[in-house]
């Protein structure tokens, strides 16, 4: 089926819900309810839609930066700047198993679906103390890794970072609206409101010949994904509802949002963490920071018994069983990284 995907992923404009973000009386408010129809037909219909952000609002962020000012640029830069250091120079911040699965990784050590992804990253996660998580959360224990040059991209990053929490709790409280919930049912005791975190900085090389996967086809692992890509390469795809591979066009000063595994158990299915996969057709080098909110590290992801209730899992369709954050986390690394031999 030919489909046009411009029509199919919504581009919303949030901030309602930035303003509206500290008032737990916000699903009475008629900007708010706008947005929250909005958010529930994208993620019933495609699981990926574009959000904006058109006020600059209040609530203890710089949204002074919004989405896509002055500040995405000097990422991009800075992150093409790390690509284009020697690779002796990139490896001094090498991913190890030892380092915790963080740091750089060379073009092909990813593994989706056992095959090479052409991409080449430098993947971070929420630091914590050692011991935190037991023996499970061993696995992804150090600091993050970040390269000496350029100098002030750790520094930009974590602004980044902070921003993204921010982003994703205020769209996540538009969806537990949009879900019938309160706007907290992904926050708080179930949480235990230490939510976990990662970021990728993906580099895919430029290509003279079709259809390299940057990325193999796969649905992201935790709640919710905010994807900041070149504004001027096509390169994501998403598949839709009819199984079609439709590309994911870049719109200036958006980000694009996905449902990852933990948010479509949680729902009860009701929403569901949709296939994509990346393939860099361009003859340029494209850059793309992907950041990942998920639960708590030891949160038990089941259906939330409000989400139980007012959708009933009807006849034979999708039972889910309890499942550990963090086990499903580390399992998927085991599988993305099997090539990852110590002292490579
Ligand atoms: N943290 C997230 N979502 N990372 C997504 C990476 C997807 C590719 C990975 N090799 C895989 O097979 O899952
Ligand atoms: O490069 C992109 O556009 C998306 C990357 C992605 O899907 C991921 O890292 O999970
Ligand atoms: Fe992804």
């Amino acid at each position: 089926m030919a489909t046009n995907f411009k029509s199919l992923l919504p581009v919303i404009d949030i901030s309602p819900l930035v303003v509206k973000c500290d008032d737990s009386n916000m699903a009475e408010d008629a900007d708010v309810a706008k947005v929250v129809r909005k958010l529930d037909k994208a993620c019933r219909d495609a699981g990926f839609f574009y959000v904006g952000l058109i006020l600059v609002g209040e609530c203890g962020t710089d949204w002074s930066w919004n989405i896509g000012g002055s500040y995405k640029e000097g990422e991009s830069d800075m992150s093409n700047q790390f690509f284009e250091l020697p690779y002796e120079e990139k490896l001094k911040i090498k991913i190890r198993p030892a380092a915790g699965y963080r740091g750089y990784q060379r073009m092909g050590l990813n593994l989706t679906s056992g095959k090479q992804d052409m991409h080449e990253a430098i993947d971070c996660y929420k630091e914590f103390n050692e011991g935190k998580y037991g023996n499970l959360g061993k696995v992804l224990e150090g600091p993050n890794q970040w390269p000496e040059n350029p100098q002030e991209y750790k520094e930009l990053m974590e602004e980044y970072i902070k921003l993204c929490i921010d982003l994703s709790r205020n769209i996540l409280r538009g969806i537990s609206l949009a879900l019938g919930g309160s706007p907290y049912e992904f926050e708080g005791k179930m949480m235990r409101d230490d939510p976990f975190w990662i970021m990728r900085i993906l580099g895919y090389p430029g290509v003279n010949q079709e259809n390299v996967i940057g990325c193999g086809a796969h649905t992201d692992y935790g709640l919710l994904s905010l994807i900041n890509q070149d504004d001027d390469k096509t390169a994501l795809q998403v598949r839709d509802l009819a199984g079609d591979w439709t590309p994911v066009i870049p719109i200036p000063g958006s980000f694009v949002c996905n449902i990852g595994d933990m948010l479509k158990f949680l729902s009860n299915g009701v929403y569901e963490s949709t296939l994509h996969r990346v393939i860099n057709n361009s003859p340029r080098y494209r850059v793309c920071v992907g950041f990942f909110y998920e639960t708590n590290f030891n949160a038990v992801v089941e259906p939330l018994d409000i989400f139980k209730e007012k959708y009933p899992v009807k006849g034979t369709s999708q039972v889910f069983k309890r499942i550990v954050y963090g086990e499903h986390l580390v399992h998927k690394l085991q599988t993305t990284f099997t090539n990852l031999v110590e002292h490579s």
